[in-house]
């Protein structure tokens, strides 16, 4: 007997000790049942307590990888995680402005969990004038959002993330879904799409193990746009997910440990 699956692409750093990056996300992937394909931008050296080291891949490579994924398992979805530099973000950008149908959800990872810097400044003009407008969703966490508003106001109070999700909507003219792991309410998040807003409600955890979260709720979420479920179910069904692989209480590591991508088959 044979069968088909729909097919989710990964376009992201490499993670060593699997938590985040493309290790995630083709973990969150199989997880949902859907097959995972991965293009990578670059190696990162990290654990859970630090980020030792970056190398972007070479441009070549990275054209070639690109080429050859999807030209042959052409996803449903996609999902960009660490851009890398402003000269991937082009080449990016050249190969996915050819598969205007496929939906892309833009995580714009800036910096890690440990606080290693994982995305240079000067590559942030690239990143939302080129990739932006690619994206079916954006999903930049606190700090993030604060970098794309150019802004230091705090944005910890429900009034000030939802002020936030609209001002980024409005200035890159896409959705935005803005991520609330970094407030001290509990962990909902708050998505603005066309000017209206939808607050996707999460039980906070107790943990310091968030190692990967963002990128894990952003490859599920494109799961669900690659199933052709909308993008408000998507989140719900991430968020689902994301909070079952919080909740399995997976302790491994030395510093902010990663999630139980497993979680379900255990
Ligand atoms: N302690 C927690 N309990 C439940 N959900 C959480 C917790 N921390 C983060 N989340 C959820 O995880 C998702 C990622 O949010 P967060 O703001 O931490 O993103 P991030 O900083 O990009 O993640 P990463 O750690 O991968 O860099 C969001 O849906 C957020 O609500
Ligand atoms: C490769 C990579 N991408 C994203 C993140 C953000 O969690 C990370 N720590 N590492």
């Amino acid at each position: 007997m044979s069968f088909t699956l729909p097919s989710v692409l990964t376009i992201a750093g490499s993670d060593p000790s699997g938590g985040a990056g493309i290790q995630a996300d083709l973990k969150t992937i199989a997880a949902l049942g859907l097959y995972g394909s991965s293009v990578i931008t670059a190696l990162t050296a990290q654990n859970t307590t630090r980020v030792y080291q970056v190398e972007d891949v070479s441009i070549l490579m990275l054209t070639d990888q690109l080429e050859a994924v999807l030209s042959d398992i052409t996803p449903q979805a996609i999902k960009i995680g660490m851009a890398g530099s402003s000269a991937s973000i082009k080449v990016i950008t050249e190969k996915l402005s050819k598969f205007p149908m496929i939906p892309v959800v833009l995580d714009p990872v800036m910096v890690s969990t440990s606080g290693g810097t994982l995305f240079e400044q000067n590559g942030l003009k690239d990143l939302t004038d080129k990739l932006f407008p690619l994206a079916a969703l954006v999903t930049p966490n606190i700090p993030e959002a604060q970098v794309l508003l150019s802004t230091k106001k705090p944005l910890l109070s429900k009034n000030d993330m939802e002020e936030a999700a609209m001002e980024l909507c409005k200035k890159y003219k896409t959705a935005f879904l803005l991520k609330g792991g970094h407030s001290s309410m509990e962990a909902n998040d708050v998505l603005c799409q066309n000017g209206i807003i939808t607050w996707f409600h999460g039980k906070r955890i107790e943990t310091s193990n968030t190692h990967g979260t963002g990128c894990t709720l952003s490859s599920a979420i494109a799961c669900g746009l690659a199933m052709k479920k909308g993008l408000e179910e998507s989140i719900l069904l991430a968020k689902e997910y994301l909070t079952g692989a919080l909740m399995a209480g997976l302790e491994l590591g030395n510093g902010n440990g990663p999630i139980w991508h497993g979680f379900k088959d255990t």
